[in-house]
């Protein structure tokens, strides 16, 4: 049976992916060759047999267990090349999906192991999004993630660092990791410091525990951007604050299912918090992680949830309007997208 918006035109459609963990982006194939090129033999020797070991299955039952797949990836990203080739074919892969504008994620603490220092990480991670940049088309800046079990010392080392890349490739900070173990209220003290470096902050939260989260990076921690948000549906009147103060939810449809951020489809709240006023965002998180593209988000996004050709390109121009850019920067985004947008015939 044909299906009311086809598959194509969705591929087609111009897109931004806000929340893409570059850990989480590493392809097989790459991964094959950076454990060659150290001389490490890999459980698997095909991409078929790797794949198991860098995704999650159906058996996943929370967060905790989907962010044990990083482990896997992590060692093979230590080196200045290693960490230029995953962001440059994290871009690659954008492209591939028709995304104009990305902004992709990674913790510099964990591409330590090496000896690189944390602004070592942040320039080769920097340069290698704009070498992606150059060749795709993409317009692509780096997000700074602090991660929940490191101290406040590593982090703040973290947002100091990326305070000083701030409009050379470096848009904004985040907080990320396991959310049931580490609440938000740990981290005051460290995003004082994205405050006061003028650093826009968006964090992790309502993801792996309750909407009080959600509220405490917003009202205390300075967040302007929220990752995921699921939760926020427990409480009323946190969705009326963000819809008023127009947060913006990077939601991620397929992680989130994943992580048991909700068990089914009809738990997700993402056509309530649409139709509230919420500005809804629609991201990957983990492309190689989930078995996920932005096609296939949005894809879901008409599939279970009956939005419109014009209400995806809504939840699109959401996402320009959220982006960590200049305004500028957006109005270029703008003008092409709402071109692009009509071509296709949409809007
Ligand atoms: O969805 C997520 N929630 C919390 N933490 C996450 C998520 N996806 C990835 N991470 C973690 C694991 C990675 O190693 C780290 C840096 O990208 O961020
Ligand atoms: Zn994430």
């Amino acid at each position: 049976m044909d299906h009311p918006i086809a598959y194509d035109l969705i591929r087609k459609l111009p897109k931004v992916d806000l929340h893409v963990h570059l850990d989480g982006s590493v392809k097989p194939e790459t991964l094959m060759e950076l454990a060659q090129q150290r001389g490490v033999s890999l459980p698997a020797r095909s991409r078929k047999q790797l794949l198991p070991h860098m995704q999650v299955e159906d058996d996943c039952t929370s967060l905790k267990m989907y962010l044990s797949k990083f482990d896997f990836v992590l060692p093979f990203l230590q080196t200045g090349e290693a960490l230029r080739r995953v962001a440059h074919e994290t871009v690659e892969q954008a492209a591939a999906h028709t995304i104009g504008y990305i902004e992709v994620r990674f913790a510099p603490q964990l591409h330590r192991g090496a000896g690189l220092s944390v602004e070592e990480v942040i320039h080769h991670v920097v340069e290698g999004l704009r070498s992606g940049e150059r060749k795709y088309g993409v317009v692509a800046r780096g997000i700074a993630i602090c991660m929940r079990h490191h101290g406040s010392k590593e982090n703040i080392e973290v947002i100091e660092a990326a305070a000083s890349r701030s409009g050379k490739g470096i848009v904004a900070v985040d907080l990320a990791g396991d959310e049931a173990s580490y609440p938000p209220q740990f981290f005051r003290e460290v995003f004082a410091v994205s405050h006061k470096r003028g650093l826009p902050v968006t964090i992790h939260a309502g993801e792996a525990a309750g909407a009080e989260n959600v509220l405490e990076a917003v009202t205390r921690l300075g967040a302007v951007r929220i990752g995921h948000g699921v939760r926020v549906k427990e409480n009323p009147e946190l969705m009326r604050l963000l819809a008023k103060q127009r947060i913006p939810l990077e939601m991620c449809p397929i992680s989130n299912l994943q992580t048991k951020a909700v068990t089914s489809w009809e738990q997700y709240p993402i056509r309530d918090y649409f139709e509230r006023g919420i500005k809804v965002t629609v991201n990957t998180d983990n492309p190689t992680v989930s078995g996920t593209n932005l096609t296939k988000e949005y894809r879901v996004l008409a599939d279970k949830f009956g939005f419109a050709a014009t209400e995806l390109a809504e939840l699109v121009m959401n996402g320009v309007e959220a982006a960590f850019l200049e305004e500028s920067e957006k109005r270029v985004l703008r003008r092409r997208f709402r071109r692009q947008f009509r071509e296709l015939g949409v809007g």
